[in-house]
């Protein structure tokens, strides 16, 4: 793997926190800074590949890179958002945990198949299911850092807890290159009590990990995946769409504070 690539995995616990959003999302953020993003689709509910336009016939999904052999450039397609690319899912990774049956090959499947590709991307996003199981496992081996998502709701902090256990057992057993870059609340209704309350608590729990940047709940970003594009295509003076650029700008703070 070419060390210049970032391999980002969204993730949480729990569903509907908005981690397909922001894979597209931050995607489109980097490439309107000049970057070319690779996005990968390891949710087998798919959202992220019926939502984007796929430009040519799909023959590969991410299900047959790293079950079948299938050469990872095989399964990677143009879409219609320049500079975003997209190796999709399949329905049939709900099955990679009962077909994969032998423990010691679990966790080695997608880092394998990344750390041979010579990418020419300067960032890999993968997309995951609401669930700490084998696919995101999976992504997890094979990331630098890890993006989690969490919705202002008393219920998130558990599921949060349980995804950093887990990033930290793979970092210590699997993977040392793998960080939690940051934690993001997303679908934020600034008018309630709730929300204001849910993102001081965190704060104080997490501090630094969270980012300073919450997506708002905004009825454009809903409006933009069903036509199929980044909220700031579909609005650009949305709140939503200046948030998620924020976020890359955040992140390349970030990033060049670590380095
Ligand atoms: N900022 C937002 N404002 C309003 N609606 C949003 C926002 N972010 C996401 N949504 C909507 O919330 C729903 C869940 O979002 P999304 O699919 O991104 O979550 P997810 O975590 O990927 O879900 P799953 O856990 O099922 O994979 C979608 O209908 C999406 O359009």
């Amino acid at each position: 793997m070419d060390i210049t690539t970032e391999i980002i995995t969204i993730a949480s616990r729990k569903g509907g926190t908005g981690k397909t959003t922001t894979a597209f999302n931050l995607a489109f953020s980097l490439t309107e800074q000049g970057r070319e993003v690779l996005l990968v689709d390891m949710d087998s509910q798919a959202n992220l590949t019926s939502t984007i336009e796929i430009i040519e016939e799909v023959n590969y999904t991410i299900y047959d890179v790293i079950t079948e052999n299938v050469a990872i450039e095989q399964a990677i397609y143009e879409t219609n958002i320049k500079d975003i690319d997209i190796i999709p899912a399949s329905l049939d990774l709900a099955n990679l945990e009962i077909e994969i049956s032998d423990l010691e090959d679990r966790e080695l499947l997608l880092s394998e198949v990344i750390n041979d590709y010579n990418s020419n991307y300067d960032y890999i996003i993968i997309d995951t299911a609401p669930a700490l199981d084998l696919t995101t496992i999976n992504a997890l081996s094979a990331s630098n850092s890890v993006i989690a998502t969490v919705r202002p709701s008393m219920y998130s902090f558990q599921g949060l807890e349980q995804l950093i256990d887990l990033v930290n057992l793979i970092k210590a057993n699997i993977n040392p290159d793998l960080d939690l870059e940051g934690i993001l609340v997303t679908q934020v209704d600034r008018r309630t009590r709730v929300a204001k309350e849910f993102i001081n608590d965190l704060s104080n729990l997490y501090q630094d990990k969270v980012f300073d940047i919450s997506i708002s709940q905004n009825i454009a970003v809903v409006e933009a995946t069903i036509e199929g594009i980044p909220v700031y295509l579909y609005d650009s003076n949305s709140i939503a769409a200046k948030q998620y650029l924020e976020l890359a700008s955040e992140k390349n703070d970030r990033d060049i504070l670590s380095i």
